[in-house]
């Protein structure tokens, strides 16, 4: 089915409930899956949105995930391209919301060129798993059945952050990165920021498109009526900025883990399974935003630590 172009400014995609209701009216039971394709041009967020904005929708289909292809020839560009104040550079935005990014027509660029735009790409989102490919090739099961805004699923997806190119050939870049990953929990993230800065000054780039991971792991126990109100606020001034999180909380007096995800204003938490007796309390988050400020998100939830 074709959808129209939505208008820019709604966040909720009238064409795709009505695409959907439909669907479900005449189809219920007989499809696995929906593949939405949108255009190059398209911003996610919207489309994200109407899954949750609407009862109808939310009761009947799940989203699984975003997936975003990426040609490794051209992807530098657009990335680059400098939009007029206010307007968002929609390559930027698709990779930040992407639970997978395929960067594709890796035959047409060289190794150097290839490892900077997966460096780059892994800067803005961390948490989405990433694979190289040619014409396209990749199993069915890595697009399908993601599960990428699961709670079920948060702990698997925080927990490989920043580690996980996938790979089907080369075997030395999977242990790069996978060490690579490790550092990144160890360390404070600052050191990342500076590096950030210091490659893109260095390389020269005209324009930093300000999206970024930021990813918090602490030990302790949280007071769950500050973090409420950390976290509350952070959404009630942030929101806009903050594409999607993914968290797994230490609360103290809680014996279950918490999870949560979102995606701007649309926030889903719940307890999950119970601590184990020896389990390390360990908190994590990861943020992909616009304009984070890691130091200052680290400060505010370590403040609500007991
Ligand atoms: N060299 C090379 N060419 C590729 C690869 N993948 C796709 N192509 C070619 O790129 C061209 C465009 O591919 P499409 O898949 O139609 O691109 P698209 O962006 O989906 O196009 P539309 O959705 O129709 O706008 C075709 O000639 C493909 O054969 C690749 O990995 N390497």
């Amino acid at each position: 089915m074709m959808l129209n172009n939505g208008c820019l400014c709604c966040t909720v995609r009238g064409d795709l409930v009505r695409m959907i209701s439909d669907l479900v009216a005449k189809k219920k039971g007989k499809f696995d899956h929906i593949v939405i394709e949108t255009t190059g041009l398209a911003n996610p967020a919207p489309i994200i949105q109407t899954f949750y904005a609407e009862e109808n929708i939310f009761n009947e289909v799940k989203l699984d995930g975003v997936v975003t292809l990426v040609d490794a020839k051209h992807a530098g560009f657009h990335l680059d391209e400098v939009k007029p104040k206010g307007v968002v550079n929609e390559a930027v935005e698709q990779i930040a919301y992407a639970d997978r990014i395929i960067i594709n027509k890796t035959d047409l660029v060289g190794e150097p060129d290839l490892a900077s735009l997966v460096q780059r790409i892994r800067k803005m989102n961390s948490l989405a798993h990433l694979k190289r490919t040619e014409y396209g090739k990749v199993n069915l099961d890595y697009v399908l059945g993601i599960g990428g805004f699961d709670l079920e699923r948060i702990e698997n997806s925080i927990n490989d952050e920043g580690a996980k190119e996938d790979h089907d050939h080369s075997h030395d870049h999977e242990h790069e990165h996978h060490d690579h990953g490790h550092e990144h929990h160890d360390h404070d993230h600052h050191h990342d920021h500076k590096h950030e800065h210091h490659d893109h000054h260095s390389h020269d780039h005209t324009h930093d498109p300000g999206v970024s991971s930021v990813s918090i792991v602490c030990e302790g126990s949280l007071d769950l009526e500050k973090a409420n109100m950390w976290l509350g606020n952070l959404l009630l001034d942030r929101s806009d900025d903050i594409y999607r999180m993914k968290g797994l909380l230490s609360v103290e007096g809680m014996n279950e883990r918490f999870v949560f995800q979102g995606v701007h204003d649309i926030f889903q938490g719940s307890p999950e399974r119970l601590w184990g007796a020896d389990e390390p309390r360990i908190n994590k988050i990861v943020f992909i935003g616009k304009n984070l400020d890691a130091k200052e998100l680290e400060k505010g939830f370590k403040a609500c630590l007991i």
